[in-house]
């Protein structure tokens, strides 16, 4: 564009002589950026980001009944966050925590502070044996809330996995409906990683189990017990679902740890039990159920060679990377 103003007189040559410095100019500076080296280290970030998900079958963004498939990184998400963010809503984790579990609450904590639903009302609801175990109570951002809810039960992931849906059901009934809007249920094992926003919000939320995703239904470890309420016929059923994170509205997830309880204490009232615990019940439920947003592996991830590769690793389960990689027997105290 400079070269072509030239009409002979001397202003305009002036002009000319400008421009051509400038662009000597910058071109020597980019020689001089090409120069100064890079280092090759990768960040942190960049090691559990890939490029955004796009459609396509890697990246299913629809459930065969028209509910959104959540990547955070792709472009319907992005939409879902807008449409929540003028919204005051109110959101909530309830988190249990019993013996040795409770020495994974800060860390869940201070992560769920980095990256969960910033910018959001959210009350931590922490069932606990040990109240004391968070005294001090770890700071916290504004809006940002904790509860400390006293339970008496016994340690152990095989009773507790019988337990918490009616401890759920009873505080969401009691309490939780009254106090927000949205309340998720979370194993305390778990550490977030990368931001997981309002993209979850839907009437109810599960999240597919990552090491079944994509596999054909067969090997689904939906029950199989014919004398279990958690029974799966073949044929039913879409997905298989974790029961480490899934949530939704008050109302929808009361109706749900209600039921689950329920189906619980009529396996248990005849010595039945459902071989992958409270996750079969919760399964069970959602083949009736189905729900109204499914967050892909993203949101429920661990290394493991069956696990799949993600864009971005968003909540980490500690207990079951830990069991996966068999260095601790199950004993997550070691992780
Ligand atoms: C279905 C499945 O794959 N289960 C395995 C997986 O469980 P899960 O990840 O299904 O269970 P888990 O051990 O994380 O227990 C579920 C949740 O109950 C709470 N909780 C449990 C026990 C306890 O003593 N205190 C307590 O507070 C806590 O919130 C925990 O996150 O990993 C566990 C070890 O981590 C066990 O090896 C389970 O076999
Ligand atoms: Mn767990």
């Amino acid at each position: 564009m400079c070269a072509g103003v030239y009409c002979g007189n001397r202003r305009q040559l002036l002009v000319l002589s400008v421009c051509v410095l400038t662009g000597l100019i910058y071109f020597l500076r980019g020689k001089r950026l090409a120069a100064v080296s890079i280092p090759s280290v990768p960040l942190l970030s960049d090691v559990s980001r890939r490029g955004p998900p796009v459609e396509g079958e890697e990246f299913p963004m629809k459930t065969p009944w028209g509910a959104p498939l959540v990547w955070g990184d792709s472009e319907s998400s992005a939409w879902r966050r807008d449409e929540f963010a003028h919204h005051s809503i109110r959101t909530s984790l309830a988190i249990l925590a019993v013996g040795k579990y409770n020495h994974f609450l800060r860390r869940l904590l201070s992560t769920a502070e980095l990256h969960f639903l910033l910018n959001f009302y959210v009350t931590y609801y922490v069932l606990t044996d040990r109240p004391k175990e968070l005294d001090p109570l770890p700071k916290l951002g504004s809006n940002r809330e904790l509860k400390v809810i006293p339970v008496a039960e016994m340690p152990g992931w095989d009773t507790l996995g019988l337990r918490r849906m009616a401890l759920l059901a009873s505080l969401i009934g009691d309490r939780i409906h009254l106090e927000v809007d949205y309340v998720f249920c979370i194993d305390v094992d778990q550490e977030f990683t990368n931001a997981v926003g309002a993209e979850i919000l839907g009437k109810l939320t599960a999240t597919l189990h990552p090491v079944f995703y994509g596999q054909q239904r067969y090997y689904y470890p939906y029950e199989k017990d014919l004398d279990s309420m958690a029974y799966i016929a073949e044929g039913e059923g879409d997905y298989y679902y974790t029961s480490e994170f899934y949530g939704g509205l008050c109302s929808e997830m009361l109706a749900l740890t209600r039921a689950c309880s329920l189906l619980i204490l009529q396996d248990q009232e005849r010595g039945v039990k459902a071989q992958e615990l409270e996750e079969s019940y919760l399964n069970r439920y959602l083949v009736n159920r189905r729900p109204t947003c499914v967050l892909s592996p993203e949101y429920s991830w661990w290394d493991s060679p069956q696990a799949p590769e993600v864009p971005t690793q968003r909540l980490h389960s500690i207990g079951r990377q830990c069991l996966s990689t068999g260095k601790t027997g199950g004993n997550t105290d070691a992780c």
